[in-house]
């Protein structure tokens, strides 16, 4: 209780910025209610006052100061309405913002352990429930609350016995609309999950369509399309079962009250201690009522569920970093591009340990092939330099300062880390290129693009450095990717570059024409490639040979092949590790 107290109170505190529209929205919401409660109380004056005494002309008045209300409430219930989704779309904007920026800043590790769909439910659906609680809910929550309590005042002032009537009804249909959102939730859950079960067979499937055709595998992927399918028609068939029998309960109920008031409210009007006008006026409250307390049910219940949203996206910004940076951060103002590991562990959040007690030393300049056979920690050794991870032990240098202590800024300057399949986002060549540096000019642009030999290909397509690549867009080449990829690292002009299998998915051609256009421009920087091709050997001082987390060979090429080792025996075998 306490907790929800607490999320409600930070969640509230998000509509700051428009807490005056969130109030006076209220106000006009609780005006609304006392609109809505009157109008019986006017029938009852037009009926008792006016038509039943021969009165026309005050049957009249009360005909238009009814219609007087009804345009009252139209304009409290639009401008409530209004002021109240104004501030909750403002106050979800900012908690969206806050969400998405820890996101960002969460460490690797954090998204190693957290399903990307999690992540992605808690800024699109949970926000859309939290906006929906603070615009929809909250609104009709107060309406109903007041609307009911003014109803029974002026019930109350009529008749009592009436009003005990309307007490029991409110009662069962309430209890009944609990009932009904207790049963019917578990089940919408279950058609949201399965929902989502669906799309993401949908979206692997499309995703993987080239893998899926070429191994003639559609109709297992079908059967398995059906089976989820179906699951979620029954899910929406039970759903609707149930909403069919609860949904129309409450109108039984209602019937049932209206009877019995016609039953007691008939006698007492024989008797004289009820008026006709007092009669319509009560069967009028419980038509009003109707819907407000059918939406109770779901309300008070959705109160939970969507604190529950908030609790869950306060995790997500509350978990994260406060900053990027360590409180020390210090900047390396004139790198000049030395490695240092020492004695360097890494433990994996699964466990595993993959680097185990590595050394050595790079020079300024010097390029370093690491190579060994798949899964001996390579590519952790440069996951470590760019700092996506920490060691478990030992430290990692860059001229002689710990990485976990340089400003990431800096540290992002200083060494680009170019992966293995490298991300093409859905915009133009120019956006992608200039990621890291979106004011870059059109010059920095193209030199970073010349460096890494994939100016001429861009000039040569109609659009130019406007061409939209990925999706929807031209597809490219996975040379060319490995291309604009180099070139948004050279645009930084670092002075580490980290390679991560760089012709892994090249053919032969295309990887002898980038191993040489790589001499060019890694000329002078210093270079870690991981790679198990053996072409790249021509580009790199020394080698070093990774096993099982440790290293087993660290030299030139030319000595390690004379020592005999590992490396001359893959020299031998030509290429590939094992291969
Ligand atoms: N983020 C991670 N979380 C958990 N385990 C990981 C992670 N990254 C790598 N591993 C595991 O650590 C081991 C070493 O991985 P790493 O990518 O460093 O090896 P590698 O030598 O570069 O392999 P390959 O040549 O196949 O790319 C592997 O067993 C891998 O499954």
């Amino acid at each position: 209780m306490r907790k929800s107290i607490n999320q409600l109170i930070r969640l509230l505190s998000y509509l700051r910025g428009h807490a005056v529209h969130f109030l006076i929205g209220l106000f006009l919401i609780i005006l609304m209610s006392y609109t809505n409660s009157i109008v019986p109380v006017l029938i009852r004056n037009a009926i008792d006052k006016g038509v039943s005494t021969g009165a026309y002309k005050v049957a009249i008045r009360y005909g238009l100061l009814i219609l007087l209300v009804g345009v009252l409430n139209g304009v409290f219930s639009l401008a409530g309405r209004y002021l109240l989704v104004k501030a909750a779309q403002y106050a979800v904007y900012y908690l969206r913002m806050d969400a998405f920026r820890a996101i960002q800043r969460h460490e690797m590790e954090f998204f190693d352990k957290t399903f990307s769909g999690q992540l992605i439910s808690r800024i699109t659906n949970d926000t859309e429930r939290i906006t929906r609680f603070l615009s929809f809910r909250v609104r009709m929550l107060l309406y109903s609350i007041f609307l009911i309590i003014i109803s029974l005042y002026y019930m109350v002032r009529m008749n009592i016995t009436l009003t005990m009537v309307a007490l029991i009804t409110i009662a069962i249909v309430v209890g009944l609309n609990t009932t009904y959102a207790m049963k019917v939730r578990p089940i919408y859950d279950k058609i949201r999950h399965q929902t989502g079960v669906i799309a993401s067979i949908a979206t692997g499937t499309i995703a993987g369509i080239k893998t899926i055709k070429s191994l003639s595998v559609e109709e297992n992927v079908q059967t398995k399309f059906s089976q989820e399918n179906e699951e979620l028609y029954s899910l929406n068939v039970k759903a609707m079962k149930i909403t069919a029998l609860y949904g129309n309960a409450p109108f039984l109920v209602l019937g049932l009250a209206m009877s019995t008031m016609f039953y007691y409210g008939g006698k007492a009007i024989i008797q004289n201690t009820l008026t006709v006008g007092e009669l319509v006026a009560f069967l009028t409250y419980m038509l009003t009522m109707m819907w407000p307390l059918r939406a109770l049910g779901f309300t008070i219940g959705d109160i939970q569920r969507s604190l529950a949203a908030a609790s869950r996206l306060f995790d997500v910004i509350d978990s994260a970093p406060k900053s990027i940076d360590p409180p020390d951060a210090v900047e390396i103002s004139n790198p000049r591009g030395e490695i240092e590991f020492r004695d360097v562990w890494l433990t994996y959040h699964t466990g595993r340990t993959v680097l185990k007690g590595v050394s050595f030393k790079v020079k300024p300049g010097e390029k370093v092939l690491i190579t060994g056979p798949p899964g001996s920690g390579k590519s952790s050794i440069l996951k470590l330099i760019a700092r996506f991870y920490k060691p478990t032990k030992g430290e990692v240098l860059i001229d002689g300062v710990n990485v976990a202590k340089i400003k990431t800024e800096n540290l992002r300057k200083i060494v680009a880390y170019v992966p293995q399949e490298p991300f093409i986002f859905n915009r133009s060549i120019r956006e992608n290129i200039a990621l890291a540096k979106p004011n870059a000019t059109q010059e920095e642009v193209e030199r970073a693009a010349k460096i890494a030999k994939i100016h001429d290909f861009i000039a040569s397509l109609p659009k130019g450095y406007d061409t939209v690549v990925g999706e929807k867009g031209i597809t490219l080449s996975g040379g060319q990717r490995q291309r604009i990829a180099l070139a948004r690292a050279m645009l930084m002009n670092p002075k580490i570059v980290l390679l991560d299998d760089p012709v892994s998915n090249l053919d032969a051609e295309t990887e002898k024409k980038l191993v040489e256009d790589l001499k060019e421009i890694l000329q002078d920087k210093t270079a870690l490639i991981v790679s198990q091709r053996l072409s790249l050997v021509k580009l790199v001082d020394r080698v070093i040979v990774m096993k099982d987390g440790k290293i087993v060979e660290d030299g030139k090429p030319e000595e390690l092949i004379k020592k005999g080792g590992i490396f001359s025996e893959m020299m031998k075998a030509g290429g590939v590790y094992g291969g």
